[in-house]
């Protein structure tokens, strides 16, 4: 089996949303696939209504599919300071072609504000590894790990693009959806995420720099976070570019376009280039003349974060079967 949905992006690329059918008869949610996480969890019925804000919500009573998991509970805190927390069903849960009959649906009980003022998303869909999974008393399976056995390759594609819709893709790579030839790089799993190594980087035309860039594929992240040295060297570039202790970043003149950035894959000299564009985030004030890094540091996460500003320029294979990435320019 095959299946897949359209990622469209929410303002700046912040980040993508994907429709998702859960339960009989199906209810469409619009979920953040996130292979940064690996809980299912929607915004239902049971939240608490002072923390919806125009969510669509997932009512299990309505669904003829779902099950209750009598006593289960998950809670689930992400390194931004957002959390959310509830009980958990089994209901059936289909991206485009692809089903799995008994997937776990965490329904929030509760949401921090981040969510509650995000009113689009509606959820999120982990894609990481099962260790993260969050529910007790046992941990859940992810779409992925419960559809991998029927697919017909064990893999999905992430396709996301700056400022229009792409694609996540499961069970198949589309051949039309990349150039030239996909590095595949091996993944560390013991952490939960799709962990791998960056050999080095280039800023603009200048020479690749060696450097170990160890870091996670993350399409439930905004920004491409990495170590200070790369980003103090790649800001050092721009005239006026600053760290803005205010915004908690790294701030540019949004013109001219900054220097293209490249991420090297593998030890063939193969990389990924992002436009210089990528790097104006979005505008920090209302002159529009001030832009807000995409690039920012890593300092105190323990790893580079390869977020949406990143896997846009990309085309990305995540294999479960051989547990590698496959990166490709598009
Ligand atoms: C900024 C979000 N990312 C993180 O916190 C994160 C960190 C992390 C850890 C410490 C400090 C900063 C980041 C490590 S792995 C990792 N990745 C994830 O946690 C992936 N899931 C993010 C889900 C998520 C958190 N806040 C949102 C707001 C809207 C949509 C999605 C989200």
């Amino acid at each position: 089996s095959t299946g897949g949905a359209v990622a469209t992006p929410e303002d700046h690329d912040v980040e993508y949303l994907t429709p998702v059918s859960i339960g009989t008869p199906e209810q469409i949610l619009n979920l953040d696939i996130d292979t940064g996480s690996s809980d299912l969890w929607v915004f239902s019925s049971e939240t608490s209504r002072s923390e919806v804000k125009g969510q669509t919500l997932y009512d299990p009573s309505n669904s003829s599919t779902a099950q209750k998991l009598e006593g289960y509970t998950w809670s689930i805190s992400y390194g931004d300071g957002s959390s959310s927390a509830g009980e958990v069903y089994l209901d059936t849960v289909s991206i485009g072609a692809l089903t799995v009959s008994s997937q776990a649906v965490e329904v929030a009980q509760k949401v921090s504000s981040e969510f509650t003022s995000d009113s689009n998303n509606d959820g999120l869909l982990g894609l990481g590894f099962g260790s993260l999974n969050t529910v007790q008393p046992n941990a859940q399976k992810t779409f992925f790990d419960n559809a991998m056995p029927a697919l017909d390759s064990p893999v999905f594609t992430a396709d996301l693009k700056a400022g229009i819709p792409g694609r996540y893709n499961f069970g198949y790579i589309d051949p039309n959806a990349y150039t030239g030839n996909i590095t595949y790089v091996s993944v560390d799993d013991s952490q939960g995420f799709w962990d791998w190594t960056s050999p080095g980087y280039a800023i603009g035309s200048g020479s690749f720099e060696n450097t170990t860039i160890k870091g996670i594929a993350d399409t439930g992240t905004s920004l491409l976070l990495l170590p200070s040295s790369v980003v103090s060297a790649y800001y050092g570039k721009i005239s006026g570019a600053k760290y803005d202790s205010t915004q908690a970043g790294y701030v540019l003149p949004c013109s001219p376009t900054p220097p293209d950035f490249a991420f090297g894959v593998g030890d063939d000299g193969a990389a990924i280039v992002l436009p210089g564009k990528y790097i104006n985030y979005a505008p920090t004030g209302s002159s529009g003349t001030t832009c807000f890094g995409g690039i920012q540091g890593d300092s105190g996460i323990g790893f580079a974060i390869f977020g949406d500003v990143a896997l846009k320029a990309a085309f990305v294979v995540f294999d479960g079967g051989s547990k590698t990435l496959g990166w490709a320019s598009k």
